[in-house]
Formats: structure tokens, sequence, C-alpha cells
């Protein structure tokens, strides 16, 4: 279930009347997403996806978000990009929600991606970042404050391995060794958040959706959580898939010897992370919050089983 606030027909056609785009002429809610309301809108001079939203998201933030997706779309990214209002606005608001409009994108996500698919989303984060590298951001939401300070609010809800667990983790993160290639990362480049067209075999991405983590941050923390969800197999690194995906990687922006060596800590960082924030969502849901909770142990088998891999840099093939 992802509409958590209605939108009626009516609605729509006031509301589009701030847009150069027409009259409505279909609004489907999308079944899709887990934390804002969408809605695919088509009107009478184009395809647009609607969006509202939901308290999950830092409303404060919502103008760098619309701008950083307007800059990307400029830039050759397969993002949304906002559709702007005769004055110009990015954002309104709609049914007592923040609300924006988008292109609408081509293709479906893969639960299963073929190393080609891995290839393609390997080779888009590179163009993103890129893209981004000096697009003026915020630290990204989910960096090592919100960590430390998430931990410390779980620690106590824990069963005393898990809590062991963390206090272990935190303690073998510490500072970074080495400062890393930085810039704006997407944050949360899941599988459900790209779009493909085309077979698994020859695929083009028609999209890269979902921007509401993004932030500056490592590019390398970026890459380790699209090689955690994309190239998983319970719990292990499926080399079949992960290979592609760095290669890829590498070839739009090579990565650096500081980056090859720091791999090992990344990968942890990133399932650390998605650890914490599962646990958040599971123990501490926020009222009025709409997220829906995903299984945190996926996460500490990914995490138990990157500590496993030890400490070697990273080796392309
Ligand atoms: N611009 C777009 N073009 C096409 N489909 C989109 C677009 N934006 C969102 N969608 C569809 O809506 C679904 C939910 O979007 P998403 O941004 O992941 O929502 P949520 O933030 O609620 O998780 C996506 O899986 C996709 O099917
Ligand atoms: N990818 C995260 C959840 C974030 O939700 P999203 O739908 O906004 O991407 C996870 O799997 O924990």
């Amino acid at each position: 279930m992802s509409v958590f606030t209605s939108v009626s027909r009516e609605q729509l056609a006031v509301w589009l009347e701030a847009y150069d785009l027409g009259a409505p002429t279909a609004l489907v809610g999308i079944a899709e997403g887990v934390q804002n309301s969408n809605f695919f809108v088509d009107t009478e001079r184009g395809r647009h996806v609607l969006t509202l939203f939901e308290r999950g998201v830092d409303a404060a933030l919502l103008p760098f978000y619309l701008d950083l997706m307007a800059h990307l779309a400029q830039h050759g990214i397969p993002c949304p990009a906002p559709r702007p209002m005769r004055d110009g606005r990015l954002l309104g608001e709609l049914n007592g929600r923040p609300a924006a409009l988008f292109s609408r994108l081509a293709g479906a996500s893969v639960l299963r991606p073929t190393p080609a698919q891995c290839a393609a989303a390997g080779a888009a984060l590179a163009r993103l970042h890129l893209a981004g590298r000096d697009f003026p951001a915020p630290p990204h939401p989910r960096g090592s404050d919100w960590v430390a300070a998430t931990a410390a609010r779980l620690r106590p809800l824990l069963p005393a391995a898990d809590a062991a667990l963390l206090a272990d983790e935190l303690a073998a993160q510490g500072a970074p060794a080495a400062a890393l290639p930085a810039g704006v990362i997407h944050a949360d480049l899941f599988r459900d958040n790209v779009l493909f067209v085309g077979d698994g075999d020859a695929p083009r991405i028609g999209g890269l959706l979902d921007f509401y983590f993004a932030g500056r941050g490592d590019f390398l923390f970026d890459l380790a959580i699209v090689a955690n969800d994309w190239c998983d197999d319970d719990g292990g690194l499926d080399a079949i898939r992960l290979q592609p995906l760095l290669a890829a990687y590498h070839a739009a922006r090579p990565l650096t010897a500081a980056e090859l060596a720091a791999w090992p800590r990344q990968l942890r960082a990133a399932a650390l992370r998605f650890w914490l924030s599962r646990l958040e969502d599971f123990h501490c849901p926020q009222p009025g919050e709409t997220v829906t909770v995903r299984d945190p142990d996926a996460y500490r088998r990914i995490l138990l089983a990157r500590r496993a891999l030890g400490d070697a840099p990273l080796r392309l093939a």
C-alpha cells in the first residue's frame, strides 16, 4: 500500500491550474513504494508522476532534493525531472502535504538482477556521482552522527547478542583512515529504486528514483550500499553480479587506491546503516509516519557476512 494521502480528480484539476500542462486525463495511485504517496497523472500535454511527501521525508530538505533532481536530469541522468509551475516553483501543496510533479520514466524494477543489469547499475551510479560532483549539498542524513545517535537509542532495546555486535562494529568502524572522493550520493539505490527497459541481457536504465536520502557523502559508501543490496546471496556477496557492477563503475569513475583499501570497511558501514534504520523503524516507529518496516535481520546477516570477509583491499579482476 503506498497511497497514504488520497487525491480526487477535482483536487488534481485545481492543483494543475498552476502548471502549463493542460487538464488531467488520468489519475492512478501507484501501489509500489513505501514512504510517499505516488500517482501516475496524464494531462493533455504529457505523462507525469505526482508525489505527495509524507512525514518520513524531511520537508526542510525538499527544495534541495528537487533542485538536485532538476540538476541531474539536465546533466543526462535518467532521474525524475521536477515539472516547474508557471511561476517557476517546483514544490507546491496538495491535500495538506508538500507535493511535486515529475516526468514519468519508463521501465520496471527487477528483484533478481542479471550481471548485465548490475553492470548498468554500476555505470549509472558512477555517472550520477560525476554529474553531481560539484552540486552544493548538505551531508546525507544517514552519516556518522546519525549512526552514533541511533545506535545509542537502540542499544538498550536490543537482545544482548545484538547490542554486543553493534558496540563491536561501532568500535571497529572508528575514524576513517583516509579522506575518500566525495560529492552527492544517492544513498538508497536499492533494486526497487532503479527502472530497467530492455531484456536482462541488453538492459537500459529507464530511471533512477527516490533521492530522499541523498546528500554529500563518500562515493564508495554509495557503491557499497548498491553492492550489499544488488549482489547479496543470502548474506554472502555473489561474485557473478559483484564483478560486473564494480567493473562498470570503475570504467566510468576509476576507484582510487584509498578506495580499494577502504572497501571492506565501507561494505560494513553500509550494512550497519541499513541494519540500524530497519531496527529503528521496528523498535521506534514515529507517530504518523507511514514507512513500511523491512526485515532488520536481513541486514544483520549481511553485516555479519561482511565482517567475516576480513580487511583485504578490493582487487578488481
Ligand atoms: N518518475 C517516475 N516515473 C515512473 N515511475 C515512477 C516514478 N516515480 C515513482 N515511480 C513508481 O512509483 C514507485 C514508488 O516510488 P518511490 O519513489 O520508490 O516511492 P517511495 O518513496 O514511497 O518508496 C516506484 O517503484 C515506481 O514504480
Ligand atoms: N531501502 C531501504 C528503505 C528505504 O525506503 P525507500 O522505499 O524510500 O527506498 C531499506 O531497504 O531498508
